[in-house]
């Protein structure tokens, strides 16, 4: 049977203006019809009245926009690997072992430039193999130096990415590369893994060492045997993160440990989003470095800037946000789609739930022997929102609201839930990775801990519930889908208050399409669960229109967060989360995401809550004095630099403190004593 792709987000013209409901003034206290829907609601079952979704609404703003031309960059080159003068071995192994011949457009300007010396930034779209594009050169380099590496020289090439995921992934394709010669011995480590372990292996020796900041520093400082003077390479991928807001302790502390003890490295920054942002760091740590732009033919030197490497950093050089570029614009793959939803809070947690039923859904499963089982191309999908208590939130209820009390599933559902964040208990969080990861469907519930840098096969959907802090962010999500010239479909829920989010993503040369969340919720009428259409309070009629198989579907999930007080607390918790979250867009995009616009008890109900809780309920949009002072704090807190020890989102595991001054004397004062330098 044909495998069905799951098919586009219907496009349709901007959407019809929301009808405004009549008032139901006069009706009887315990039976109300809903006026938009002539659904009779009732305060029987639940004992709570339940409000209409369908009135009172902000208006849907029509935005009439012509499209954008993105920035385009070819993925592929013509160039192959056998042309790129590296080692036979290594060709055969990205041949044969890796299955790649070509060499992407990044890795065709990158590896030439790299194997040459000199410090590089490099900025190419995600997905386009910016990893092989550093990892190539180093094992090249590494396998044709004189005196062959031993594992006991320690480390050549240390690999800096901001998530523990990401680091196991980088860790695996360097291992991949480092097949035909055995000798070079790669390693990683991360916060949550057990660092007794890793200093057993930093002690046997690693020549190639892939890390997440925080573990690293604090490797720095416990772990004696962790030396930089052989340090030949510097690699910084997803660069512009790592030098953003949260890590700028640690890369400072780590940057000081390798000035103290190289004599000089290579360094190599790599991202999607480089911003000339990044140059500020170039100023301090980069030696004039040569800037390549994959989607540009040229590659660029920057001007020539003299500057000492063995410069101590001050860390409050390294406190300063890397402030975006206004104009940089982000290249997108080409067969991504990009859509937006305009949707009003009360109905925008049943807009996700349709989007989720209409694209996972079971569309055919096919019963046929498991070795010709088809899997019906249900979507893979990944679902960011902006705090981890909102993705616990989410999990329980969909999870929970899917399976049948005995916690199987129903067999209409096939649809298995996932969730990541930076507070979940590292050995879970690996499972849950590595288990969706070889999946071919399913949906994961994350933070932005996916959102840079995951290569996860086969995801074909990526829903922006809660929009994130920059469009780099942007850009960043919507890469874990269309990678390597596939195709992929990606879509941001606004409220109508944030629409003006589209017109900052045109400024960046970013376009998408506007899709009616009244045709998202319409397929609810043939996806939703059977069981989430009827009960006792609806009839067993299965519903005839949109808006009541909407209302019915709302009701069972409010029904979920209020039938027990675990349930309701972590809607709260979520709900509250999601406000303080509200509260810490950068100043750039406050004008758009400001707390005063959103109306908080339309935004409880998108928790499942009748009613928004007390903390921050208000009539209308304004806070009080002292909710404001709140707001503010969370603000202010929110904007500093993670503390020590804080857990950052990434899940660093800032658990060591930075490297002491007297450790770094100490490294400084070992300088001169023994430097070792492999030659070429
Ligand atoms: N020459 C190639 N031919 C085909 N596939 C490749 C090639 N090089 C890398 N890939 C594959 O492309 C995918 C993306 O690679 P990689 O993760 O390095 O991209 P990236 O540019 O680092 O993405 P991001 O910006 O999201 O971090 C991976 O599955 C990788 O195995």
């Amino acid at each position: 049977m044909q495998k069905r792709k799951p098919e586009p987000l219907t496009v349709s013209p901007a959407p019809k203006r929301q009808k405004k409901a009549s008032s139901q003034r006069g009706k009887s206290s315990d039976e109300k019809k809903n006026a938009s829907t002539g659904e009779k609601v009732s305060s029987r079952g639940s004992g709570q009245v339940f409000s209409s979704l369908f009135n009172k609404n902000p208006e849907i703003p029509k935005l009439d926009l012509s499209k954008v031309q993105q920035a385009k960059e070819e993925i592929f080159s013509i160039k192959l690997f056998t042309e790129l003068k590296l080692h036979p071995y290594m060709v055969s192994n990205l041949e044969k072992e890796m299955g790649f011949e070509k060499a992407t457009t990044v890795q065709e300007k990158a590896i030439p430039v790299v194997m040459k010396g000199g410090d590089v930034l490099i900025k190419s779209q995600t997905g386009s193999g910016k990893t092989l594009s550093y990892g190539i050169p180093i094992v090249q380099e590494l396998q044709s130096a004189e005196g062959k590496v031993q594992r006991s020289d320690g480390v050549y090439a240390v690999i800096l990415v901001p998530t523990r995921e990401l680091a196991m992934q980088s860790f695996e394709t360097i291992q991949k590369l480092v097949k035909p010669f055995n000798w070079i011995v790669p390693g990683c480590i991360t916060g949550g893994e057990k660092k007794k372990s890793e200093k057993a292996r930093l002690r046997k020796g690693v020549n190639i060492l892939v890390a997440t900041p925080g573990r690293l520093v604090d490797h720095i400082e416990n772990t004696a045997v962790l030396q930089f003077w052989r340090l030949r390479w510097l690699v910084l991928d997803e660069a512009d993160r790592l030098l953003d807001m949260g890590f700028e302790k640690e890369i400072a502390a780590i940057l000081n440990a390798i000035n103290s003890q190289s004599e000089g490295c290579q360094r190599l920054l790599l991202s999607a989003t480089l911003s000339q942002g990044v140059e500020r760091l170039a100023g301090i740590a980069l030696n004039n470095p040569t800037f390549i732009d994959a989607a540009k033919d040229d590659v660029s030197l920057p001007p020539k800037k003299e500057k000492d490497d063995s410069i101590y950093i001050p860390e409050e050089e390294m406190a300063q946000p890397l402030v975006e570029e206004e104009d940089a614009n982000f290249t997108i793959p080409k067969n991504l789609n990009q859509y937006y939803l305009i949707v009003p809070s009360k109905l925008r947690l049943v807009t996700l739930m349709a989007l989720i039923f209409s694209k996972c859904k079971a569309i055919v499963v096919i019963f046929l022997p498991a070795s010709i089982q088809q899997h019906s191309s249900r979507a893979k999908m990944l679902i960011f929102l902006s705090n981890r208590d909102s993705v616990e939130f989410h999990y329980t209820l969909m999870t929970e609201i899917l399976n049948s009390e005995d916690g199987q599933q129903k067999a209409s559902q096939h649809l298995k839930i996932f969730r990541l964040h930076g507070s979940m208990d590292q050995q879970v969080r690996k499972k849950v990775y590595e288990e969706f990861h070889s999946r071919k469907s399913g949906v994961l519930l994350c933070t932005d801990v996916a959102a840079r840098g995951l290569d996860l096969p086969d995801v074909n959907w990526i829903v922006q519930y809660n929009t994130p802090g920059t469009p780099a962010e942007y850009v960043h999500r919507v890469g874990r889908t269309a990678r390597v010239g596939r195709s992929g479909h990606a879509v941001i829920f606004l409220a109508p208050s944030e629409v003006e989010y589209v017109q900052t993503l045109r400024n960046r040369k970013i376009s998408l399409e506007e899709v009616d969340h009244t045709e998202i919720l319409s397929t609810l009428l043939e996806s939703a669960p059977p069981e989430l259409l009827t009960d006792e309070v609806f009839n067993q009629r299965p519903p005839k229109r949109m808006e009541e198989a909407a209302t019915r579907v709302q009701k069972k999930l409010e029904d979920f967060v209020h039938s027990k007080s675990d349930h309701t607390n972590l809607a709260k918790k979520a709900y509250l989360s999601f406000i303080r979250a509200y509260a810490t867009y950068p100043s750039s995009l406050k004008h758009i995401f400001h707390i005063k616009k959103l109306h908080l008890g339309h935004v409880a109900k998108s928790f499942g809550l009748r009613e928004a809780p007390s903390k921050f309920k208000n009539k209308g949009t304004k806070l009080s004095a002292s909710q404001k002072h709140n707001l503010q704090n969370q603000q202010s807190r929110k904007s500093k630099p993670v503390k020590k020890g804080a857990m950052s989102e990434f899940g660093s595991g800032l658990e060591g403190s930075l490297v002491k001054g007297k450790r770094l004397k100490h490294l400084q004062r070992k300088k001169s004593t023994k430097k070792r330098k492999i030659k070429k």
